[in-house]
Parts: C-alpha cells; sequence; structure tokens
C-alpha cells in the first residue's frame, strides 16, 4: 500500500490559477494588510524576518516592498509565504475565489483514499495556506482526505534531507512513499532520499512535453488518471 506525497501547484492544480488568481491578490492585499495587522505578534515576527535578511529594512514600506518583490519572483520563502496565507484566508473567506483543482486530481485522491492509501500534502505553500487550498477548492472541502501536511518548515523542496524528515514524521519506509510532481528537481531530491516518484507533465501547465532526458528518469504521466501507486 502506497503513501501519497503529492505537490500542489502544477501537479493536483494549475499553475494559472497560483500565478493569475493567488498570487496577485497577495500583491495587491499586502499594504493594507501590512497596516491594519503588521502589529501581531504572528505577522511581525515574519516581517522582521524579512527586513533582517534584506539588510535591516526599517520601514514597513520597504518591506512590502521586497515582499511584492518576491511575489514577482516567485520567491518560495518561508515567510513571504505565511503571509500570503494569511492574506488569501480573506479572499477565500468572502468567496472571491474558490481553488483549482485538476478533476482528474479529485477523481483520482477520492479513489485513492477510498483504497485506503494515505494521501499527503508537500508544497510551498505553508501549512495554514494547503488547509485553505483544499478547503475551498471548486470540488468542495477535500481535507478530509489528507492525512498530513508539510511545508518549507521542513525544508526546501529540492533538498534530499527535506523528504528524508517528511519520511520520518510519516514513520513509513521510504520506498513506501509516492511523490508527485511538476518539478524535476523536486523528483530529483526526493528519489535521492529513497522515495518513488512520477513526474506530473501536465499539457495545459507544460505546453511543451518533458521527454527523453528531460525527465531524468523520473515515470512521467499527463494526468492522474494514469497513476497507479
Ligand atoms: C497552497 S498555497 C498556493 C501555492 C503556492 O503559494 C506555492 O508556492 C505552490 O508551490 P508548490 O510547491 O505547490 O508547487
Ligand atoms: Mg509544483
Amino acid at each position: 500500500m502506497k503513501t501519497i506525497l503529492t505537490d500542489i501547484e502544477g501537479t493536483t492544480s494549475s499553475i494559472s490559477f497560483v500565478k493569475d488568481v493567488l498570487f496577485p491578490y497577495a500583491r495587491r492585499a499586502l499594504p493594507a494588510f501590512v497596516a491594519a495587522r503588521g502589529h501581531e505578534p504572528d505577522v511581525r515576527k515574519w516581517l522582521d524576518q524579512v527586513a533582517a535578511e534584506s539588510g535591516g529594512l526599517c520601514q514597513d514600506d520597504m518591506i512590502v516592498e521586497t515582499l511584492q518583490g518576491w511575489i514577482d519572483q516567485d520567491r518560495k520563502h518561508t515567510a513571504l509565504k505565511a503571509l500570503q496565507g494569511m492574506i488569501w484566508k480573506d479572499g477565500y473567506g468572502q468567496a472571491d475565489f474558490t481553488a483549482h483543482v485538476y478533476p482528474d486530481a479529485v477523481d483520482a485522491l477520492r479513489a485513492w483514499h477510498a483504497a485506503g492509501h494515505s494521501i499527503n500534502v508537500y508544497s510551498s505553500g505553508s501549512v495554514p495556506a494547503q488547509h485553505l487550498f483544499f478547503g475551498h477548492s471548486d470540488a468542495g472541502d477535500l481535507r478530509g482526505m489528507i492525512s498530513n501536511w508539510f511545508d518549507t518548515e521542513m525544508g526546501g523542496k529540492r533538498e534530499a534531507a527535506s523528504y528524508r524528515r517528511i519520511v520520518e514524521a510519516l514513520g513509513v519506509p521510504a520506498a513506501q512513499v509516492l511523490f508527485l510532481s511538476d518539478v524535476v528537481e523536486e523528483l530529483d531530491a526526493a528519489r535521492e532520499a529513497g522515495l518513488d516518484t512520477v513526474l506530473v507533465d501536465r499539457r495545459q501547465d507544460y505546453p511543451a512535453p518533458r521527454l527523453g532526458e528531460a525527465t531524468h528518469g523520473h515515470q512521467r504521466v499527463e494526468d492522474f488518471t494514469a497513476i497507479t501507486p
């Protein structure tokens, strides 16, 4: 019985939803969010971390500009991801959007869950953001199918050590875990840690298929229907 570990953006869900809906929403809302909640300890600690790592920024508007630049660069920084999650909470709460999950992914997650496979998430999005995402998906609340949630507090997704930590937290042998991702470097790191891997190479997200050497030897599928855990 395989334990599933899945990425979100580009794997269960479209890159365009994240890039064209979630990121612009956070970018727009950041100045007002920092002005209203920047004094709260759970917000301040991330702002202070950004300030310190950026050479000691001393004004909140400079921190906001730095964070907006990081959004534009798609930085997977833990502080940015934590703050984005807090901002998206308002968007989901006000029903400004629902999170995209490919229908084939919804069907497969349901089937695997019903068959007894443990389903777990590892994304650069913060754990609270992951809960919001699957709790407010186009297909409704999918959180009940997911056993464990992991973010970059476990380490970067391109580092083998992160997958070793996750396997230890899951309490199963590494070879029992099947990691699904759209990013070859993440799959390389997972394989180095002993996990099984599948490259999810969706045509909508990646119009030029990754074939031959570009797959780095990972099994390649175009959607979840082709995955047999
Ligand atoms: C689930 S939060 C929205 C997605 C996000 O911010 C992100 O960085 C997704 O990265 P992933 O590791 O899932 O490719
Ligand atoms: Mg991804």
